[in-house]
């Protein structure tokens, strides 16, 4: 193992890591508050300003993912539908299965330049989470419950908002709604048996509102559906704490455009459609555990350097003060301060535990282990 690689095992740098990000995104969040008094006078530009200064907090991440721990990502699509992406308004239907799906969608984000007003259809309790949560807000996030009845009209309203989005952006649904466990697929399969759908071996059964909605809703405003299959080399299950000691992983993600006039308007074969799509994806991730490799031709989009340079200078930026702050601590003497100090450091260090916690799969919801209510616990 190298020094380098030793380097990012050690509880100092992720110290220094988390507290960037912190430090950062707490400013970046006041910076989004400073943006209200904009929107009621220019509301593209205010949106403009928020796609920035998201892209400053999610691209800190990205940087983590590409740089730090030097994961790469793998793009299987065909060239034709390659050179569309990040030039058009799109629904990204992606499987949810990994830790840090989030963190390599956001990367493949990064990569066609739509990081910044990338929009997903994402659970109410993500929204509490500091920094990432607060930044969401001002994203114009769609936010729901999980419970049909009361997501409906606040769902519906949040993606309407987005017709006249300045911005092209990618808007995310994990149809599954939750992540796959063996408890919540063994569920699902029941649902789906009592339903007649065909079992999924790789997938949970989809819910099909969010996505029916979600089409109907921006039709006209996006163009195409990416059916999106993400994978990892060698049966990793890959994880935050994994990329922030500097593990590499090897993303395959498998991209389908679908334009979206072909998916049917009626709701009922809208759900339909979803349930076969899911069944090909099924499909695709045999293909994976067989070969080795998703159908389709092999691009690796290139990487950009912002996602780096962000990172190095909110590094530039907050490290320095904070050696100084340090250096007059142990300077001053002072049990009673260095005692106060050490408190909140551990505080802080809770916090950013937790946070990550927010991303493991064992610490998740209950969503979809009980085929008759929809409990979220
Ligand atoms: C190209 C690379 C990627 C690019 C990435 C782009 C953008 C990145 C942007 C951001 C990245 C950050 C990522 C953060 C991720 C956060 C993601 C989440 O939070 S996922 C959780 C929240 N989201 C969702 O749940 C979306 C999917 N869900 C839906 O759409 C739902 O329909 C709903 C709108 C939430 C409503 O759900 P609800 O359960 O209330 O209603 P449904 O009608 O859908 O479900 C009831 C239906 O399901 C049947 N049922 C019951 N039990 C089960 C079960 N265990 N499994 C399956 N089905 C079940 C039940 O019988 C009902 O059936 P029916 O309608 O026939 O009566
Ligand atoms: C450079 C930065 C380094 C900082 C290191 C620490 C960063 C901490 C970041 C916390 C990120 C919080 C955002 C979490 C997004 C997780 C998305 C997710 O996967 O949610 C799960 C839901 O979809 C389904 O939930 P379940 O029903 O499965 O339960």
């Amino acid at each position: 193992m190298g020094i380098l690689q030793v380097l990012k095992t050690q509880l100092l740098c992720h110290l220094i890591i988390c507290y960037v990000f912190l430090v950062s995104g707490f400013i970046i969040n006041l910076l989004q508050i400073c943006t209200l008094p904009l929107w009621p006078i220019n509301k593209q530009l205010a949106r403009k300003i928020n796609c920035r200064l998201g892209y400053s907090i999610s691209s800190q991440l990205v940087a983590l993912l590409e740089w730090w721990s030097g994961t790469e990502c793998t793009l299987y699509t065909a060239p034709e539908s390659y050179k569309l992406y990040g030039k058009e308004n799109a629904i990204v239907v992606l499987n949810h299965n990994f830790e840090i799906d989030f963190m390599t969608g956001w990367t493949f984000c990064e990569r066609f330049g739509v990081l910044g007003s990338s929009k997903v259809l994402a659970k109410k309790e993500l929204s509490f989470v500091p920094v990432i949560g607060w930044m969401w807000y001002f994203l114009e996030i769609v936010f729901c419950k999980r419970q049909w009845e009361e997501d409906r009209k606040t769902v519906v309203q949040s993606l309407r908002n987005l017709r006249d989005y300045p911005e092209n952006f990618w808007f995310l649904l994990h149809c599954e709604g939750t992540r796959f466990t063996e408890k919540k697929h063994k569920i699902s399969m029941e649902v789906a048996e009592k339903k007649g759908l065909p079992k999924l071996k790789y997938h949970l059964l989809p819910r099909t509102k969010g996505f029916c909605v979600t089409v109907q809703n921006l039709r006209g405003t996006v163009t195409a559906v990416y059916d999106s299959t993400l994978n990892f080399r060698n049966n990793e299950m890959p994880t935050l704490l994994g990329v922030l000691n500097g593990k590499k992983y090897h993303a395959d993600l498998y991209v389908r455009r679908i334009p979206l006039d072909t998916i049917p308007e009626d709701e009922s074969e809208c759900a339909a459609w979803l349930h076969k799509l899911y069944q090909e994806k099924d499909e695709f991730q045999e293909h994976y555990r067989q070969t080795g490799r998703f159908p389709g031709a092999i691009t690796s989009p290139p990487h950009r350097p912002w996602a780096l340079l962000n990172w190095l200078f909110w590094v530039c930026l907050l490290v320095y003060p904070l050696c100084m702050l340090l250096l007059q601590l142990l300077l001053s003497g002072s049990t009673f301060t260095v005692v106060c100090t050490s408190v909140f450091c551990l505080a802080v260090s809770v916090g950013m535990r937790w946070m990550i916690g927010q991303t493991e799969i064992d610490k998740g919801s209950n969503y979809g282990r009980d085929q008759d209510k929809n409990t979220v616990i």
